[in-house]
């Protein structure tokens, strides 16, 4: 099923049954959802599988970094198992995304392909620590048009970043933004955060959304309420 619905669920569970367990009170008509390393490692493509068989359209989160031969193998296994957007690091550079990106080209494959450029965790000190001196937002516009020249779909960023990048790269650039956290939510490791809201005002197109839903009693609720803030 596809959805025109901007929220991706993130199902941060360390088991296929546990992820099912919050997929099975989730619609796809009204999400998608993310799967990343925890439960990709555990549960292997079965977990797609079975998104895929409940009417999900899911983002495959293993934010590939290597050398582009492999990278480019590893996003080619993703989009031949349907998956509707896959990511890379923007810090493995201009050749290894291209290398993915024309991977998918030359086998007519649609999957979504973006980067992600600074993690949403990181702070001006987090990346002066790694060597890089300049504050996240500068570094984060850096990386995104390195993503557009390089061919990316768009970028994984914070939605603080969303209405620099909507000026930079235009509308059509798709700006994946973590770090959502809604009034009733509470902040925990996350650093540059932004409501729903104000997100999608800022030129967010797609907005996901991890422990503020599946950590709520009733996470179709929790969804409601976003929905209302965003319409
Ligand atoms: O690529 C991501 O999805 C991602 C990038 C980033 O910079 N920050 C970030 O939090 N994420 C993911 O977004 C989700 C956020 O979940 P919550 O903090 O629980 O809402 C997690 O699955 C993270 O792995």
């Amino acid at each position: 099923m596809s959805t025109d619905s901007p929220l991706i669920i993130a199902l941060d569970y360390p088991s296929l049954d546990a992820a099912l367990c919050m997929a099975d009170r989730l619609d796809p008509a009204r999400c998608r959802l993310k799967v990343g390393k925890e439960l990709f490692t555990r549960s292997g493509p079965d977990v797609l599988e079975a998104l895929h068989g409940r009417g999900f359209e899911v983002f495959l989160d293993l934010k590939f970094h290597d050398i582009p031969n492999t990278v480019a193998g590893a996003v080619h296994a993703a989009a031949e198992q349907g998956v509707w957007m896959v990511n890379v690091h923007a810090g493995g550079g201009r050749r290894m995304m291209e290398a993915a990106r024309e991977r998918l080209e030359r086998h007519g494959l649609g999957t979504r392909l973006i980067a992600v450029t600074v993690l949403t965790s990181m702070t001006a000190d987090d990346l002066a620590e790694v060597g890089v001196g300049v504050s996240p937002a500068a570094q984060v516009e850096r990386l995104a048009t390195l993503a557009r020249d390089s061919g990316m779909h768009g970028v994984v960023c914070s939605a603080q970043e969303s209405a620099r990048l909507r000026e930079l790269c235009g509308d059509d650039f798709l700006k994946v933004t973590p770090g959502i956290r809604p009034a009733f939510a509470q902040v925990g490791d996350q650093q540059r955060i932004m409501t729903p809201g104000d997100a999608m005002a800022a030129g967010s197109t797609h907005l996901v959304v991890g422990r503020p839903i599946t950590q709520a009693e009733e996470p179709m609720e929790a969804l409601a309420a976003i929905e209302a803030e965003l319409n």
